[in-house]
């Protein structure tokens, strides 16, 4: 359907609509997060005990952990410090062993959903949402910032949350153990996150221009790749490079910019962090010496200094993949967010009859704010069930964007399209694509098998079915001779086959669709005229009993429909059977002639 399964908030704040998206995980997000909270714990006790082993050497029998534990032994006091030891970092390593393990589960569970969702979401956006875009962009975010937002969670997520621990933690003991030392050593905190918030926003646009120049590096590469063949048949190689050279360069000019920014960042927050351990180390040595502070508190709170001031200069790496992270969500989430424009209809239809009608459709391509030239005006054209109509017309006319309208791809700008009486906009889109059958004049073929791209029109038909579709739209001809025959791989688009062979298998596939509505948009273009007689026969054969709207040049393929509509200028100007537009003597009739080789009359 239209809408993505999860919905997602509209909110500004990427972190908050990630937290609402992945409402799905919360359980998993909270026992990572507190395996990682355990995990920093645990690691900063240490400290503790090298305070608590200096008080004992110092105070001996009096000592802190003496009087807590009633242990006044010195070397049973030892190895209580000891055993403490042992416990805490086996704490450590277990909940370290534990987090690792919750967010990169997590951060591969979200980024699974994530592209998922993405793509299945980008499957239902209209056919105008991607003319609008490029295929690079749409990759760019459905592989690299997806990629990104799982390195986040496999690293950044933990150490956000280790580094809050880390100065609640240490604050707190601070605060309790040496107030007046703690001033002074906490004093340089705030600088740092005032400069790192402002360091995040002055990052952040850089990241976007970085992420933006990395969806043109994809574009142009994707591109080069799929015309690869006329860089070649116009000796293009060198042209190529140079435009990639300075597509890559502005890609590099943008990482500069972003690497400038956040590698002075380090070396500014060191000296920041050199005030508060030259604060705690001089004020606490004099309180020493005053007998103010004990020994053992001192060391640890000149050991706790390194371990707070220290992961502060490492918060800018922190912000740096939050900030590639956010930027990166945000772009994931805005694709989700993107409305479809064409969405499924209420109604539906379980025995399509296949009776078509274009009801004085208008049509231009863009949207309400670019609107492009008039393609359709007051369009009418009527298909009986299980007749044959062809729609003839000049390049350009407008016939192929009647098959758009009529699968949907567009909707009419004014008017409706209606089939069984039903308009379109009201049926369930799975009634309606499903009920038609369409073989276009730009075949695309899945790289795979000539049998499974036969097999693609519909999925659990029998191998006979398949084989009796590919006869009747003699595929059956190419493909007895091929060494591997059905199981031949046609190469990624198909490019392995030729242009009529690709059209064929194309056909095949509609046949085996079984479709109400059979639609033949320049089906028979790419194939020599022995081919085509083959194939109209099947086709005429196949036609029978279903309603088929055929789209032709060549007329001498539509001359047998039971009515034949000439388009021009938007709308249908003669209609008929093939003898009664000949009798008429005007557009189609000077066509015919053309086609026929008949002189036209002077
Ligand atoms: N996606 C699009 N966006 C904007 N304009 C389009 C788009 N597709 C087609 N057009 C324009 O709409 C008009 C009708 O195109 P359409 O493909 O329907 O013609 P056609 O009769 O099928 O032509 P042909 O016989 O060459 O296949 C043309 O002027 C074309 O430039």
């Amino acid at each position: 359907m239209a809408e993505p399964e999860r919905p997602v908030p509209a909110g500004d704040s990427p972190l908050r609509s990630l937290w609402t998206y992945t409402r799905g995980h919360r359980r998993a997000v909270l026992w990572a997060s507190a395996c990682s909270v355990l995990n920093k714990v645990f690691d900063l006790a240490p400290p503790f005990l090298i305070g608590m082993a200096v008080d004992v050497v110092v105070r001996r029998e009096g000592s802190l952990i003496g009087e807590w534990f009633g242990v006044h032994d010195l070397m049973a006091q030892l190895w209580l410090l000891a055993g403490l030891n042992v416990v805490i970092w086996g704490a450590e390593s277990v909940f370290e062993y534990l987090y690792q393990v919750a967010w990169r589960n997590l951060a591969q569970t979200i980024q699974h959903e994530a592209r998922l969702d993405g793509y299945a979401h980008v499957q239902e956006l209209e056919l105008a949402y991607f003319e609008d875009r490029s295929t690079g962009g749409l990759l760019a975010i459905l592989n690299d910032d997806i990629n990104q937002l799982e390195r986040f969670l496999d690293h950044g997520a933990n150490s956000m949350l280790q580094l809050g621990t880390t100065v609640l933690a240490v604050g707190a003991t601070f605060f309790i153990v040496a107030p007046d030392v703690a001033t002074l050593a906490v004093l340089p905190v705030p600088v740092i996150l005032w400069g790192s918030f402002r360091y995040q926003r002055s990052l952040e646009p850089r990241y976007a221009a970085v992420r933006e120049r990395v969806s043109e590096l994809n574009t142009a590469l994707a591109n080069n790749l799929a015309g690869i063949t006329t860089i070649k048949a116009f000796t293009a190689e060198a042209r190529e490079v140079e435009r990639l050279d300075g597509v890559s360069r502005r890609y590099v000019e943008a990482n500069a910019e972003a690497i400038r920014l956040s590698s002075a960042f380090v070396p500014m927050i060191r000296m920041a962090i050199l005030v508060g351990f030259g604060a705690t180390l001089v004020l606490g040595g004099h309180k020493v010496f005053a007998n103010e502070l004990e020994v053992g508190s001192y060391s640890l709170l000149v050991f706790l200094t390194q371990r707070l001031l220290w992961p502060l200069t490492r918060l800018g790496e922190t912000f740096d993949q939050y900030q590639r992270a956010m930027a990166s969500t945000r772009r994931v989430l805005g694709l989700l967010r993107t409305p479809a424009a064409i969405v499924s209809g209420p109604e539906r239809l379980p025995a399509v009859r296949g009776e078509l009608h274009f009801d004085g459709v208008d049509f231009a391509y863009g949207d309400a704010r670019e609107r492009g030239p008039m393609v359709l005006t007051k369009l009418e054209l009527r298909v009986p069930a299980t007749q044959t109509h062809a729609v003839v017309g000049s390049t350009g006319s407008g016939k192929s964007t009647l098959v758009k309208l009529l699968l949907r791809l567009y909707d009419p700008t004014e008017g409706a399209v209606r089939l069984d009486g039903v308009d379109l906009r009201e049926l369930a889109l799975e009634d309606l694509r499903g009920s038609i059958g369409l073989v276009s004049q730009d075949v695309y073929l899945f790289s795979g098998t000539i049998y499974e791209n036969i097999a693609y029109g519909r999925p659990g038909a029998a191998r006979a079915e398949v084989l009796d579709a590919a006869r009747l739209a003699d595929v059956d001809s190419f493909a007895a001779r091929l060494p591997k025959g059905y199981d031949t791989l046609v190469g990624e688009r198909g490019q392995k086959l030729s242009g009529g062979q690709r059209q064929r298998i194309s056909i095949a596939r509609a046949i085996l669709r079984d479709p109400a509505l059979l639609v033949l948009d320049e089906a028979t273009s790419a194939v020599d005229n022995e081919t085509e007689a083959a194939i109209q026969r099947s086709l005429a054969e196949v036609s029978r009993g279903r309603s088929t709207l055929v789209i032709a040049h060549r007329l001498s393929t539509v001359r047998h429909a039971h009515c034949i509509h000439v388009l021009d200028g938007g709308h249908i100007v003669e209609q008929g059977r093939h003898e009664e537009l000949l009798a008429l003597d005007g557009i189609y009739a000077r066509l015919w002639r053309v086609q026929t080789g008949e002189r036209e009359a002077a």
